[in-house]
């Protein structure tokens, strides 16, 4: 590989194949983000893989990524969904791995205009609040239950908050304890699932058969979470059937969504059962897991940097006084906290890797990426990489004092834990007030300290790709990933 590519520079100009490394299987264990990000010190910022019978072409510098989310990206982002996603037939209607289409496109407007468009964002501002305030009295009954504090599970507390929310954004009504649960379990085992390295990627030909049961088990899961809203379309249908258009509206997700399915009139996609459930589960999938993890992630990097977590403190005492929780309007004045949960997102970020399909064949510095290839973005490699970021393993919030203006909204190409392009996270300006409001409240409110046996061994600050229950022994489970909290 080296070879092809030192010999280039005698070659008239390209296009060139790129490197391609055959059969690297083992990159799919347990953390293909590192071991792709190695791959790239290797054999160069854009390479080839392959992987059973499929090729992945993969990006691993700003510039490439630019290459492929910006200058490529009406050609490059297609979809090519994990076969788990194929589970109840659930991707058909899935916006979350739809190619760039008509109900992709239909699907992300009702979100954008919806759920997250400015307006709408601050009229779900009371219920933002309401399930913040929530998520500090479930910490703060935990810290009471104990002198000197008691074990938090950062993790499930956020997870918890934003599936209330969404709930109530999308039914108007509240979340039992039960479902939370069920619903958390239920989205952690389907990430598990979708992360899962699956025969059935690397060889297409052998899906069918699904010779792990991914997909069998994906569309267990699947159904569940649509009886759960099957059962909130039936009973708003009951209602709006019984007041013949007369009832008080909620005007909510579900009431637009039924409005829709009635007219009919969406640029001809039809939003049906169908579309409704599979709308509501993505939202839950992509919701709940990164932004949960993301604050557990900020939360264990602030234990192990006291100095960090102090500074933060202060910051944000000295903007809130005594009262109890971030709100929205008290974001632009907290730049530390912003800081802080750049650098988290940058060491950690939730999606360290992004998949598209390419729709043509294009040709990229000098390469040509063939159609039908799978795409990559190595977000995890950017992030980590010592050409970007001076120090990159190190927690260090300053570095984005320095640099205000490195964004996440998909405009820097050295930070990306949304992504960018058309397929941007479509919940991020969600997110972008949700994590500064729990994060910020969480450290505002509570003093926080490691348990014993985690301040003396050290806290394992490696991530896992699939959970224990498909036999990674490294998974930290949500009961043993906790910290101590005790009331400021
Ligand atoms: C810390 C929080 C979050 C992170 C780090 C995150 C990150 C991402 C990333 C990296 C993508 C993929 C972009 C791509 O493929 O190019 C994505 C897509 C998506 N996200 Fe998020 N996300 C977060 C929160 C949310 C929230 C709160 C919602 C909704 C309530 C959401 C909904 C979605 C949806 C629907 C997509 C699919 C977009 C598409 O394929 O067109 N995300 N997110």
């Amino acid at each position: 590989v080296q070879l092809l590519k030192d010999a280039r520079s005698h070659l008239p100009p390209g296009p060139w194949p790129l490197p391609v490394i055959g059969n690297v299987l083992q990159i799919s264990r347990k953390l293909p983000h590192r071991s792709m990000a190695c791959l790239a010190e290797r054999y160069g910022p854009l390479m080839t893989v392959r992987l059973g019978t499929s090729l992945f072409v993969v990006a691993s510098s700003p510039s490439t990524a630019r290459e492929i989310l910006q200058t490529h990206n009406a050609s490059l982002s297609g979809r090519s969904p994990a076969d788990a996603w194929s589970g109840a037939g659930h991707g058909a209607n899935s916006v979350l791995v739809l190619p760039p289409r008509r109900k992709w496109r239909a699907l992300r407007r009702l979100g954008t205009v919806r759920l997250f468009s400015p307006g709408r964002l601050e009229e779900l501002r009371p219920l933002r609040q309401q399930v913040a305030r929530e998520l500090l009295r479930d910490v703060s009954e935990a810290a009471a239950s104990r002198s000197g504090g008691a074990p938090a599970s950062v993790q499930r507390a956020a997870f918890t908050a934003m599936v209330r929310l969404l709930w109530l954004a999308m039914f108007s009504e509240e979340l039992s304890e039960a479902t939370t649960r069920g619903l958390h379990d239920s989205v952690r085992e389907a990430v598990d699932l979708v992360m899962t390295p699956n025969v059935s990627d690397f060889f297409p030909a052998v899906a069918a058969l699904d010779i792990q049961g991914v997909r069998r088990r994906m569309a267990t899961l699947i159904k569940r979470g649509y009886q759960l809203i099957d059962h909130q379309i039936y009973c708003r249908r009951h209602v709006r059937e019984e007041s013949r258009g007369g009832h008080a509206r909620s005007d909510d997700l579900l009431d637009v969504m039924l409005d829709m399915s009635e007219q009919d009139d969406d640029g001809g996609v039809t939003i049906n059962r169908d579309v409704i459930r599979a709308f509501c589960t993505d939202l839950f999938i992509a919701a709940s897991d990164t932004t949960s993890n993301t604050i557990e992630w900020a939360l264990a990097e602030l234990l192990q940097n006291p100095e960090t977590m102090r500074r933060l403190q202060e910051d944000i005492r000295a903007v809130l006084g005594s009262k109890p929780e971030v709100e929205d309007s008290d974001i632009e004045r907290l730049p530390y906290l912003q800081a802080v949960i750049k650098e988290t997102l940058r060491l950690h970020p939730a999606v360290p890797m992004l998949s598209y399909k390419a729709e043509a064949t294009v040709q990229v510095q000098g390469y040509t990426i063939p159609e039908g290839s799978n795409v990559v973005v190595n977000v995890w490699a950017i992030h980590h990489s010592a050409d970007v970021w001076p120090e990159p393993f190190k927690f260090m919030p300053e570095r984005f004092l320095m640099h205000k203006e490195i964004e996440y909204f998909g405009r820097n190409f050295e930070l990306l834990p949304f992504g960018s392009g058309r397929h941007i996270c479509l919940g991020l300006p969600l997110a972008n007030r949700m994590l500064p409001v729990m994060l910020g409240s969480l450290v505002h409110q509570f003093e926080w300290k490691l348990p014993d046996g985690a301040r003396r061994s050290g806290v394992d600050m490696t991530e896992v790709w699939v959970s224990a229950v498909y036999g990674n022994p490294t998974q930290r489970h949500c009961e043993e990933d906790v910290s101590l909290a005790s009331k400021n």
